[in-house]
């Protein structure tokens, strides 16, 4: 049986009246890709938060690679790819100015982050790219910058919000592809947040929907293509099917 990489058991998390997470379990397997689900404000932007050690539980445990993110947080983000929201990019800076400045700070050797840079900014399309300032850069542009950011010294783990977003079809392809090599060749943990079901079709091993701050569905796509015979599998109508049931249910 393969570890868990990540464990999150009865994790909650409150900020004042709103309970972001309420006993939140999950557990995410080294080298899977898992696409964390869920309606707006159901909690997957505070649990990849809270994995990162950016906030702390306010009860249950979160491990990760057996360190916890609030004692271990240097640690467990040297770990880490990260793609926020907020690409946290130096806008005034060049787009290599960026990425070497990462690059060193993960311990990179000059030569090895030279060649890297390239690869992935030449993956993007946005080598031409390479010594101009962010700044005035489109919002999809910006993002390629920091995802080539997180995926730059080939992380064990990366945590990906809504990576797909604002992205061309064409980086979308080239994105996914890079995830799964790293997941394959690398043994890297990917989880990722997507409101796009199609692509977490494409891309994901397991799937978790977070509703209200809960886990209510957890299992990998393998497992519901064979339970559904196969060709027949359709995530948007199991998605539906699960939210749909857990509107009655919150209803009785
Ligand atoms: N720093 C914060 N301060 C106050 N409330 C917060 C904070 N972060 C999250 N919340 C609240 O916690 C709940 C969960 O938010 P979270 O961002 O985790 O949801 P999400 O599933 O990522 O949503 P979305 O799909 O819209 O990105 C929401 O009600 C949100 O308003």
């Amino acid at each position: 049986m393969r570890m868990a990489f990540i464990e999150m058991k009865q994790v909650s998390k409150s900020f004042g009246s709103v309970q972001a997470l309420n006993r939140l379990d999950l557990d995410i397997e080294q080298g899977s890709i898992c696409a964390l689900l869920g309606h707006n404000g159901a909690g997957k932007t505070t649990t990849l938060r809270l994995i990162l050690g950016l906030l702390s539980p306010d009860s249950g445990e979160v491990a990760v690679s057996g360190l916890n993110p609030e004692t271990d947080g240097d640690e467990v983000r040297r770990l880490c790819g990260v793609l926020s929201e907020d690409t946290g990019l130096y806008e005034p800076l060049s787009v290599y100015d960026n990425l070497s400045y990462f690059a060193r700070l993960y311990g990179m050797k000059r030569r090895d982050y030279d060649a890297r840079i390239d690869t992935l900014l030449a993956r993007f399309n946005i080598l031409d790219k390479k010594n101009l300032a962010v700044k005035g850069f489109s919002t999809g542009m910006k993002k390629k910058v920091a995802l080539v950011r997180a995926l730059l010294h080939r992380p064990r783990l990366l945590l990906l919000d809504e990576p797909t977003n604002g992205l061309d079809p064409v980086s979308i392809e080239r994105l996914r592809s890079m995830l799964k090599e790293l997941a394959e060749e690398n043994g890297a943990t990917i989880v990722l947040t997507t409101h796009n079901l199609s692509e977490v079709e494409r891309i994901a091993d397991q799937i978790a929907i977070l509703r209200q701050g809960r886990n209510i569905f957890t299992n990998t796509l393998d497992t519901l293509r064979r339970e559904t015979g196969g060709g027949s599998f359709d995530l948007e109508r199991l998605y539906m099917k699960i939210e749909g049931q857990a509107d009655e249910d919150g209803r009785d």
